[in-house]
């Protein structure tokens, strides 16, 4: 039973935390909107401990059995957001007004007496509102599924991918045991597919393949700031020297490198498709800026091939490793081999999985959850603090590695370890 001081304490620490956070809670938006668009280092702590006290009071109201079964409601509440998404229910709701059950069953082309199921589901998050019997209008949040891009990726990803490949997972494991390729995925049972997600996507579904690139595009630029990597390794110790920045993506983190360090030049490589649109934007973004431009380049390579750009000073890989199973890395850094000078540094830049407990417990709830995610769709994972030596061993024995060094936010030294971390190695030849 719990004990009444318990929850009195907890739902107290609720509270002391809601008074702090009032004043910047927008009802309109229903959010809250903090000056300068996000909360400090002290308000995010605030919201988080907030929030793993509302968990705790919530179990401790629900008991032990209540709690799992209160699972199932979360089940459904994706189920029904998956419905709405893939019939595009939201879009079908007038900006302004009502529709009715029936009108909207029709247009969205759902038996009736289902529609009205969902949509009270849903409603039971806030997503839509019936303010007559059978008629149907949005709420803030279903009309931000049917007009923002950056909403409507989100429930995307986890709808279409994200929510069936997890329901895989166990037969998954039954199926491939510890098989390691990209193809032996809960998502591929979940899509009866014989490639990789990407390449799956692309091949059969681009609108699937083009609501992944929006999602990672603002996954990666919101949650992934540049500074802690251009603070927590000295580049300007380097001199004069070139950079490649493998997998680099559109070039984001070579960009703010090169804008921060003039002494050095960058290649950034990833597939055609990929280094083409980056250095559009590049180009299009740096006409008066000619220096910049010089210092910038983009070049099309697989990353499981030989790398083409010899004496390099680093070879910089953010991101990417975590994409791929430990065999496929192991490949990776051998591809560089054939191009490494004496001293020279692969920088990995990347998750590093917390140990248990030592994350708020929200947090955890999100690196355990991103994790999960790796090896439902891709067999990847985050990898711990203890993994990344051993997949430079296993590549050549003349690597030399030098540690894991989890990236402090600026040089004031605040820690936080949901960061990529810092991850080297030195060729010694
Ligand atoms: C999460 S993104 C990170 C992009 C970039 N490094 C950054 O930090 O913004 C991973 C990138 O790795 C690229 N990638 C994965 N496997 C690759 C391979 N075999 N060859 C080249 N690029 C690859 C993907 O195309 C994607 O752009």
């Amino acid at each position: 039973m719990p004990n009444h001081q318990q929850l009195v304490e907890i739902a107290s620490a609720i509270s002391t935390a809601a008074e702090k956070l009032n004043d910047f809670y927008d009802e309109e938006a229903l959010e809250l909107r903090f000056p300068g668009g996000k909360p400090t280092n002290e308000q995010g702590q605030t919201i988080s401990q907030a929030l793993e006290a509302v968990l705790q009071l919530q179990r401790m109201l629900l008991g032990p059995l209540g709690s799992i079964m209160s699972l199932s409601g979360g089940l459904f509440d994706l189920a029904s957001l998956h419905i709405i998404h893939d019939f595009e229910i939201a879009k079908h709701v007038p900006t302004e007004g009502t529709v009715t059950v029936a009108e909207l069953a029709s247009s969205c082309g759902i038996p009736h007496v289902h529609l009205r199921r969902i949509l009270r589901n849903a409603m039971t998050n806030r997503i839509f509102t019936e303010p007559v019997p059978d008629t149907i209008s949005h709420t803030l949040i279903s009309s931000r599924l049917a007009h923002d891009p950056v909403m409507r990726a989100t429930v995307g990803m986890l709808a279409d991918e994200m929510f069936p490949a997890a329901a895989c997972l166990s037969r998954a494991m039954r199926k491939y045991g510890t098989s390691m390729k990209p193809t032996d995925t809960a998502w591929a049972l979940a899509n009866d597919a014989h490639r990789p997600m990407v390449e799956e996507l692309e091949a059969e579904h681009p609108e699937r393949a083009a609501q992944f690139a929006a999602f990672m595009k603002y996954n990666w630029s919101v949650q992934q700031p540049l500074q802690p990597l251009i603070d927590n390794f000295d580049w300007a110790a380097l001199g004069v020297q070139h950079i490649v920045d493998v997998g680099g993506g559109m070039g984001h983190a070579s960009i703010a490198l090169a804008k921060a360090f003039p002494d050095l030049t960058f290649t950034v490589q990833d597939f055609e498709k990929v280094v083409k649109t980056g250095e559009r934007m590049f180009l299009e973004e740096t006409q008066e800026q000619p220096e910049l431009r010089n210092r910038v380049r983009f070049m099309a390579h697989d990353a499981l091939e030989d790398q083409p750009i010899k004496g390099a000073g680093v070879y910089l890989l953010r991101s990417v490793l975590h994409d791929w199973p430990d065999e496929n890395c192991v490949a990776i850094l051998q591809s560089l081999v054939p191009a490494l000078k004496k001293g020279a540094t692969v920088l990995i830049n990347d998750y590093v999985m917390p140990g248990p407990g030592e994350l708020d417990l929200l947090a955890e709830r999100r690196a355990r959850s991103l994790d999960l995610t790796m090896t439902s769709l891709f067999n990847a994972r985050e990898r711990e603090s203890s993994e990344w030596e051993p997949l430079f061993e296993k590549a050549d024995s003349r690597f030399q590695f030098r540690g894991v060094k989890p990236c402090l936010i600026n040089k004031t030294g605040v820690p936080t370890k949901r960061l990529l971390s810092i991850i080297q190695s030195t060729w010694i030849g």
